[in-house]
Parts: C-alpha cells; structure tokens; sequence
C-alpha cells in the first residue's frame, strides 16, 4: 500500500513538472498579430507616422518634358546707381550742422555785442573770439573798428539790432561779390571738357573731395571723367573708383607708384575721347615743405596743360588744421595758381573764421565747404547761408 502511494505521488509530482514545461513554451511560440498599419489598413490620423510605409503604393515613373534648349546664365545684377541730391540749396541743409560746429563763436559775439554797456574789456573779448575763430589779425581789427563805429553813431538798442549788424558785417568781410562758380562748362570752341585740379596736403579730404564733387556734377547731368594721379597710395585709387561707381562714372587710373603726371594726361585724354563735359584729376597729398613734391605737382599741371589749359585748381584745406592752412594755401599758390578753395570738415571746428582769413590770403574765393563725411556733404558755398549759420 505504501508503495502504491509513492508510486501515485512520484506519478502526480512528474506531471505537475511537464505541465510547467510545457505551457510557457507554448505560449513564447505564439505569432502576435501585426499591428494595423497607418496608411495601409486605415487612414493616417494624428500622432500617426507621417511617413508611407514601404508597402504603400509607389507613386509610378512618369516622363518629363525637358525644355528644348538649356537655360541662359543669370547675369549678376549690377548695383543700382544713386542719385545725387542736387547741389542747388544744399548749405541751407546743412547750415544747422554749420550753426552747431559755429555756435561758440556766433552766440559769444552776439552776447557781448548785446552788452547793456561796450566798454574797452568788453570790445577786447569781442576781438579775442574773433581772434579764436581764426578770422585773422587784419580782419579782426577791421571788424572791431567797423562795429565800434556803428555801435557809436547808430546804437545797439537790443539784441535784434546786434544781431543785424553783426551780420551785415560778417557778410561784408565774406564778400558776397566774389564769384565762386565753378568753372565746369565743356568748352564750346573745341568740344575740351572742362579740367579740376584738385591738390592739397596730405588728409585735408581730397580724394573725398572729387567723389563728392562727381556727385554734384552728376546731379547737375554732366558727364565727368575722373583721374586718380595720386599714384603714392594705392588705396587713394581705389577709393575714387569707388566713389565713381556709385554714380556711373569712369575713373582713369595707373600703376601704384606710376608718374602722377602721365595719369593725370591719360584721364583728360580719356575725357577728351569720350567727350565729357568735366575730368576731375585727384592728386597724391604732399607737404607744402617737400619742394621735389611741389615741383612734381607743377610738373602735373604742365602736363595735363599739353590737351588745353586747366580750368579751376581747387586747393582743399582742413579747416580744423586753422593758421597753418593758411601757410600751406600760400606755398601751393605759388606752384599751381589756384583758382578756389574746397574747407573740408567746418562740422568738426568753431574756427569758422578761416573762411576770411584764406581768401584775403590767396586772393580767391572759397568755392564749397565740406560739412561731414556723408556722401552729400559738399556744399558750394554761400556766403549768407555761412554767415547766417554762424549767427544760429
Ligand atoms: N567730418 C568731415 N570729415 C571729412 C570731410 N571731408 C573729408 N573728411 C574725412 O577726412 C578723411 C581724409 O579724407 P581723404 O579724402 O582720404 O583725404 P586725402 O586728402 O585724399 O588724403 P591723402 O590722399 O592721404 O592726401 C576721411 O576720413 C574723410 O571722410 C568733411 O567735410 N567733414
């Protein structure tokens, strides 16, 4: 009996065991059905893979029509050219850059002017600021003689009357008379287009100068060659080709360190050539000290004078630089005969006075002002627009 127990448990503990085995490995080699697919068992929805799976339909190989012959190559644009503000009323515009660079000097005559009583000390203060705005001795003492006199036989009631004198007086030393055109025009007699020198030391703002000044005669519809003849620094040519392009214009250069004079010829003759009205020659900046320099200089205007003569030599001063503008305007007077004066950079000094002292020095008029760094910052100038800028 006891054997027959055994017999059942061992029977019954070994079937328990095969079971075991059995049942999960049944379970491990079920197929799980594939999951309904996006796009091919039901409509894609969202959070669904956006992406048609491989059993998607294909989308069939059609023919494409190729255009029959190939396209042409795009042509890079080319840069709009500006248009230049014209050059008519430009002081005006800038006459509140010119009344803020002034004010020192306009609005300190005007007070002292205004004084209840003009006594000596007050008369002295008044030629001080002239002296300061660089007006210059011989004017200055004229102006302080020429307002003393008025103050005594006309008065000065009030600010109003200082005011109207002061500028009657200013305007007179400016001398509204002189003429400041510039002498542009093509000549009729041979169809030579009119000839720019335009010289000065180095950094007065030459090379800036003829790229504004190409503005203006753009804007006047003239056609203008320029010649690069400042040869020394080579960013100098680059610079006025520059300035050209902006507006359509040619610039005739040469080789770095070539001979100014041969470049300064080669643009006239261009000039002549293509038959425009003005040939602006730029020149490299020298010292009115280095005489090889300023024989050089001469020897540029000699020959550039082979096609005709020049018409304006422009000499570009540094209003900021004051007095010694007014020796550098005297030694290249003697070289090259100046015909006007360009004053650069008048937004940068209160020496408005310059303006006086330079053209009784050369005996030539200042012809424009340059009142900024901005492309039409180039005024031809004004002698009531400058006179009214200094005044506020
Ligand atoms: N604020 C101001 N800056 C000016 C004016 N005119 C010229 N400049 C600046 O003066 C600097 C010198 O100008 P350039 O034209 O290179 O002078 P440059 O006389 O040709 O110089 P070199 O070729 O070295 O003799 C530049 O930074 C100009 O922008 C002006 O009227 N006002």
């Amino acid at each position: 009996m006891e054997y027959i127990v055994i017999v059942v448990a061992v029977v019954v503990v070994l079937g328990a065991a095969l079971a075991a085995f059995l049942i999960p490995r049944r379970r491990r080699g079920e197929v799980a059905a594939p999951p309904p697919r996006p796009g091919v068992d039901y409509q894609p929805g969202v959070g669904d893979d956006a992406t048609a799976p491989v059993e998607a339909p294909r989308t069939p190989i059609r023919d494409v029509e190729l255009p029959e012959a190939p396209l042409a190559p795009v042509e890079p644009e080319a840069p709009a050219l500006e248009r230049p503000e014209p050059a008519a009323g430009r002081l005006v515009r800038l006459r509140s850059r010119l009344a803020r660079s002034q004010s020192g000097f306009g609005k300190g005559l005007l007070s002292l002017l205004s004084r209840e009583r003009l006594d000596d000390e007050t008369w002295e203060e008044i030629e001080d600021t002239l002296l300061t705005a660089d007006l210059g001795v011989t004017p200055t003492q004229e102006l302080v003689e020429r307002l003393r006199t008025r103050a005594r036989v006309e008065g000065i009631q009030d600010p109003d009357a200082a005011r109207t004198l002061l500028r009657e007086e200013l305007l007179a030393l400016v001398d509204p008379s002189l003429d400041r055109a510039l002498r542009t025009d093509r000549h009729l007699e041979d169809g030579r287009p009119a000839v720019v020198l335009v010289v000065g030391v180095n950094g007065t703002g030459k090379t800036t100068t003829v790229g504004k000044l190409a503005r203006v005669l753009v804007a006047e519809d003239r056609d203008v060659v320029l010649g690069a003849a400042d040869t020394f620094r080579a960013a100098a040519a680059d610079q006025l080709t520059t300035w050209g392009d902006r507006v359509g214009v040619v610039t005739v250069r040469g080789p770095e360190g070539g001979d100014p004079a041969s470049v300064a010829f080669d643009a006239v003759k261009a000039g002549i050539e293509q038959e425009v009205d003005v040939v602006l020659v730029d020149t490299a900046g020298r010292l009115q000290t280095k005489v090889g320099l300023m024989d050089e200089l001469g020897k540029v205007k000699r020959v550039i004078e082979k096609h005709g003569p020049v018409d304006e030599v422009l000499l570009v001063l540094d209003a900021t630089t004051g007095q010694n503008g007014l020796v550098q305007a005297r030694v290249f007077g003697e070289v090259v005969d100046v015909t006007g004066i360009v004053l650069t950079k008048l937004d940068g000094t209160a020496k408005g006075g310059i303006v006086v002292a330079v053209q009784r020095e050369l005996g030539v008029p200042v012809k424009l002002v340059g009142l900024g760094e901005g492309p039409d910052d180039l005024a031809p100038f004004d002698a009531e627009a400058f006179v009214d800028g200094i005044l506020g």
